[in-house]
């Protein structure tokens, strides 16, 4: 395999990312009409997003191929596609037609040489895969959970908890998320944290956030309700503690970030360890979403050593602003190189302090957060002076054809 040849032939491929993926889903479907009912048929926006997906999957794999990690991701990613009922001659279909829709939009840049670097590196992808579906299969693990809804709490209009009670356990690790369907919504899956460690009733907490035309999210926060079964894939992610915690421990979280977050305290009240500090950093978009304050509290007397900083807009400013306010606190504690960092929220918000946190002396290989699809429409927050000078953003050029006729 040659990482560089990949690299430099998939930059070609992504300058007609949209080209590619109608021509890889057009061969593949035409080639194999089966295939079609693993992908999400009634909804558009899903199918726009598959799109994204693909290439982000691929933008990220192709990026870190051979690094080390790499492998248990595609192993964890195979094990969730048993849900869609993937089995070896849909790896083999989508392998054909991938490269097929590569070499389409290449023109001159496709060549023998390219194709084998391709044929080998899908192999390499479709292989730790099909390991992780099978060990998953051989040890007995179901494709996915049924899961009853016992009970939903909603928080104002665009915000609900559900607890949930899988008919057999879901064992899972403190921090990590599952994939949701409900049958409402055929086809379409999004991630969720679990809210909670492991309990001895098996019970589930999730925390949904209604994202703005997302089917899911509506489905959960407005229809859902108790009695109703909802579908779960197998946990994964990369958000779990590390133990034992011999370190300075920070949790950042932000909107429903607070769900893997909470997850992680409940196993850092009940793990022994032999750090000295713990920061606990709570972004809002205001303070009427910080809707679950009562838990706080019961893990605030739980880690009496627990530092805890609340972080909302001012009032009347952008949601957005409180990311800005967040990197200003960050920016006054000290002691980054001795800490672990567990991250989680908007993918704006964790990019962005992903970015800072070494600048402030954090060891980048010890933050932890998870590489979630971006689910938010909303604009940046507006640019400080300072970040301003070094990215302006991108001017928006006239379109001349839109000009009216002189
Ligand atoms: N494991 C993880 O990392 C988890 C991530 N999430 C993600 O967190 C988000 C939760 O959404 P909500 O609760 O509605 O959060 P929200 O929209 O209320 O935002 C909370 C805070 O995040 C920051 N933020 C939001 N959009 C931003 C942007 N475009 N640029 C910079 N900062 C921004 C702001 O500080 C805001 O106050 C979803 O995107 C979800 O996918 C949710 C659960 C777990």
């Amino acid at each position: 395999m040659d990482p560089d040849l990949l690299r430099t032939s998939f930059a070609v491929v992504e300058r007609r990312a949209e080209f590619a993926a109608k021509y890889f889903y057009s061969h593949l479907f035409w080639h194999h009409p089966d295939v079609r009912a693993l992908f999400p048929l009634d909804f558009p926006e899903d199918m726009e997003r598959q799109r994204d997906r693909l290439f982000a999957a691929l933008t990220l794999v192709v990026g870190r191929l051979g690094e080390p990690g790499m492998h248990e991701y595609l192993w964890e990613l195979g094990r969730d596609h048993r849900k869609y009922l993937a089995r070896p001659e849909h790896y083999a279909a989508v392998g054909t037609s991938l490269i097929a829709a590569f070499a389409a939009v290449s023109g001159t840049a496709w060549n023998t040489e390219v194709e084998k670097a391709w044929d080998e590196a899908y192999a390499v992808i479709a292989d730790a895969m099909m390991d992780g579906a099978w060990e998953a299969e051989s040890r007995g693990e179901p494709p996915w959970w049924d899961a009853e809804v016992l009970d939903r709490t909603r928080h104002g209009d665009d915000l609900a908890v559900l607890k949930l009670r899988p008919h057999r356990p879901l064992p899972h690790l403190p921090g990590q998320y599952v994939s949701v369907n409900s049958p409402r919504v055929p086809g379409v899956w999004r991630p969720y944290s679990l809210a909670n460690a492991p309990r001895p009733d098996d019970t589930l907490d999730l925390h949904v956030s209604l994202v703005e035309d997302g089917v899911l999210s509506t489905e959960l926060i407005r229809r859902t309700r108790a009695g109703d079964v909802l579908r779960l894939g197998a946990p994964g992610g990369r958000l779990t503690l590390r133990t034992p915690v011999e370190r300075p421990v920070t949790f950042i979280a932000a909107g429903t970030g607070w769900a893997p977050v909470k997850a992680l305290l409940e196993q850092l009240a009940w793990e022994p360890g032999s750090y000295d500090e713990a920061r606990l950093f709570v972004v809002a978009r205001d303070t009427a979403y910080l809707y679950d304050r009562a838990a706080l509290g019961e893990l605030c007397t739980r880690l009496p050593h627990l530092d805890v900083t609340v972080i909302t807009p001012a009032p009347g400013r952008p949601k957005a602003q409180a990311t800005g306010r967040l990197l200003t606190a960050l920016g006054n504690r000290a002691n980054w190189a001795r800490h672990d960092v567990y991250l989680a929220g908007p993918p704006r918000l964790v990019d962005e302090t992903a970015e800072v946190l070494p600048v402030l002396g954090a060891d980048p290989e010890r933050v932890f957060c998870d590489d979630l699809p971006p689910t938010d429409r909303g604009q940046a927050r507006p640019l400080g002076p300072g970040e301003w000078l070094l990215h302006r953003p991108r001017p928006h050029w006239h379109n001349p054809s839109a000009r009216a006729p002189d």
